[in-house]
């Protein structure tokens, strides 16, 4: 499905939580929305999934607009961090909810990723931990197959181990059955492998939309001794560089083969310091 943002705006009194954005999301890859805290991640989220209404501007799925749209919101699952879910509810009637609402719920697959879990059917939501709370909407967020699957720093609570799990899970039955997922995180470097394409917010606007592998073109970590890495970063764009004892090291854009070719040591940069890079506050700013 095809989403299209056009001069998306919200403003909250004279807080533009988001500025007339605008980009296109072609569909049926894996996104990483990405951005410091108040960037409006969540807020773009909220409009994309239909919970919220834009002050300007709108957000087109496949040509129609998703507030209060009942075709498309069965199109949409969004699991954020926290309150996914009635407290009073068990687990089981949690399913139950998810199976009616989302066509393409998979019962196998929500039985058998809350026993990886260890979550059982009968537990209520008020009794469990904030990690098992986390558990149960990775799980009815596989498990719902909506055609575009949001997750807002879905895993608060959840130990490393379990978050790998689910990282391996979503990857295996993304492969299987390929849809539209939308991932906010700042545990970028633990994800950023996943993501095939990239969107940076700051401030409200769209600072940087690229694929990963155009990402990894175009971005390069070189190393080597101090003369051989100034000569190479002469023309260029420096992300992050430190020097020790004659050698330095530094992220830049530029080519991997240019750097090779100066005989550098070539490596990839870390979404993440692009992220910093590109969000952090600029003198005067
Ligand atoms: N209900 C609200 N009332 C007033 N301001 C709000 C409201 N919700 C969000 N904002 C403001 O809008 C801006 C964007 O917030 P948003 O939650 O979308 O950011 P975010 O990128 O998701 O941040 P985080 O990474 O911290 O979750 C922030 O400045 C925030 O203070």
């Amino acid at each position: 499905m095809e989403i299209k943002v056009n001069q998306l705006s919200k403003t909250y009194g004279d807080n533009h939580a988001l500025d007339q954005v605008s980009f296109t999301l072609e569909g049926n890859k894996i996104y990483g929305l990405l951005g410091r805290n108040g960037a409006g991640k969540t807020t773009f989220m909220d409009i994309l999934s239909g919970q919220m209404l834009a002050s300007s501007g709108d957000i087109t799925i496949d040509g129609e607009n998703p507030f209060e749209n009942q075709r498309l919101t069965e199109s949409i699952c969004l699991i954020k961090e926290a309150n996914n879910f009635s407290p009073e509810l068990k687990i089981k009637q949690v399913l139950k909810i998810f199976a009616y609402f989302y066509p393409n719920w998979d019962q196998e697959m929500a039985e058998e990723l809350l026993e990886t879990f260890n979550l059982k059917q009968s537990a209520k939501v008020k009794t469990l931990s904030k990690g098992m709370e986390s558990a149960l909407g990775i799980t009815t967020g596989l498990a719902s197959r909506a055609p575009i699957t949001v997750f807002d720093e879905p895993y608060i609570g959840m130990d490393a181990p379990s978050r790998k799990m689910f990282y391996d899970i979503l990857l295996d039955d993304y492969q299987e059955n390929p849809r539209t997922i939308i991932f906010s995180t700042h545990l970028i470097d633990e994800v950023s492998l996943m993501f095939e394409e990239v969107i940076i917010l700051k401030k409200g606007a769209v600072v940087l939309q690229e694929s990963s592998e155009e990402l990894r073109a175009k971005t390069v970590a070189v190393s080597g001794p101090k003369d051989k890495v100034d000569a190479y970063l002469v023309d260029k764009d420096i992300i992050q560089r430190t020097d020790l004892a004659g050698s330095s090291m530094a992220y830049a854009f530029g080519s991997r083969k240019e750097a090779e070719e100066a005989g550098l040591e070539v490596e990839g940069v870390p979404v993440q310091e692009l992220m910093i890079h590109l969000t952090e506050k600029k003198k005067g700013a």
